[in-house]
């Protein structure tokens, strides 16, 4: 399969490309940066430190993806859905890790996905999506007067917040409990708050360092608490995902899937 590497030379474009390299089932045919990028015109296979691959990191997306069977892309809400567009003209597979995306820009993303393959996932590990499993079951097991609150931590470059994980594992948490997370959300609390509304589904942001990406979910009961975490030691795990999505999503019919369609979960 051949595919394209959106953003190639930030943190995950340069693990993507790395894990395409060490694929059988797949090759890089194109890599992309943005206009006026200092990356630009240098091999992506160097740039990711796996030898040379013949493929220069370009900015022209329409052009990139005239001969690819599908496109990864982990860079911003506004090249995802530019992205999205072209994936949906060109009938290929567009696997989206890109966070912080708002309820417009999903919208596009869902119209895209007529024509499109699309695999979108705020974590494309194997581990955050067996938890989204395990969070949804004890939700909808422990009654409402267990508390759920949702930590992450990540490094100080991170965007966006709350992350993509904590949005799914809250999204799997409201499942559970057959709500909708919007209407139970608070992702933020300062000065005098009042007492926790019971239902809610609390959410907390921690930035610094070089962590690759913390996530608890925190169930608090009156006596006990219950927390089931993941870490993320290496970014590798999200780009093999994302291979392995790219992969499956060959030759299936246009539509939205996640992660948990690409596991069998
Ligand atoms: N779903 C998952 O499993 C995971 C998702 N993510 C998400 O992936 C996204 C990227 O994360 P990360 O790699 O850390 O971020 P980076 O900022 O390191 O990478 C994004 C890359 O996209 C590039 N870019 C910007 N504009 C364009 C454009 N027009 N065309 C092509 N490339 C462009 C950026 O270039 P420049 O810096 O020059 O602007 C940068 O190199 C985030 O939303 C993050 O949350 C991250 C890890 C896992
Ligand atoms: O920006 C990151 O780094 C990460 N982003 C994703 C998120 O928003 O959850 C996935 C992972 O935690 C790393």
């Amino acid at each position: 399969m051949r595919l394209v590497v959106v953003g190639a030379a930030g943190r995950m474009g340069q693990m993507l490309v790395k894990a395409i390299a060490a694929n059988e089932g797949a090759t890089l045919g194109a890599a992309l940066e943005r206009p006026g990028s200092p990356a630009l015109g240098r091999d992506a296979g160097e740039l990711a430190g796996v030898g040379a691959l013949g493929v220069k990191i370009a900015d022209d997306p329409l052009h990139a993806l005239l001969d690819a069977d599908g496109v990864i892309d982990f860079s911003t809400p506004a090249v995802t859905v530019e992205i999205a567009a072209l994936a949906a003209q060109a009938r290929i597979v567009h696997v989206i890790g890109t966070t912080g995306l708002s309820a417009d820009d999903l919208q596009k993303l869902d119209a895209a996905a007529r024509h499109a393959t699309i695999v979108r996932s705020g974590n494309m590990s194997l581990g955050v999506n067996l938890l989204a499993g395990l969070v949804k079951k004890v939700a909808a097991t422990l009654g409402a007067d267990w508390d759920i609150e949702i930590l992450e931590m990540h490094h100080r470059m991170k965007v966006d917040a709350p992350s993509g994980t904590a949005l799914l594992l809250g999204e799997a948490a409201a499942t559970g409990r057959e709500v909708a997370l919007s209407d139970v959300s608070v992702r933020e609390r300062n000065g005098h708050t009042g007492a926790r509304k019971a239902g809610d589904i609390g959410f907390a942001t921690l930035r610094g360092g070089t962590v690759v990406g913390d996530h608890s979910v925190i169930f608090a009961g009156a006596g006990e608490r219950l927390e089931l975490v993941h870490r993320a030691e290496d970014r590798g795990i999200f780009a093999i995902g994302a291979v392995r999505a790219a992969l499956w999503g060959h030759g299936k019919t246009p539509g939205m899937y996640s992660m948990a369609d690409v596991l069998g979960l």
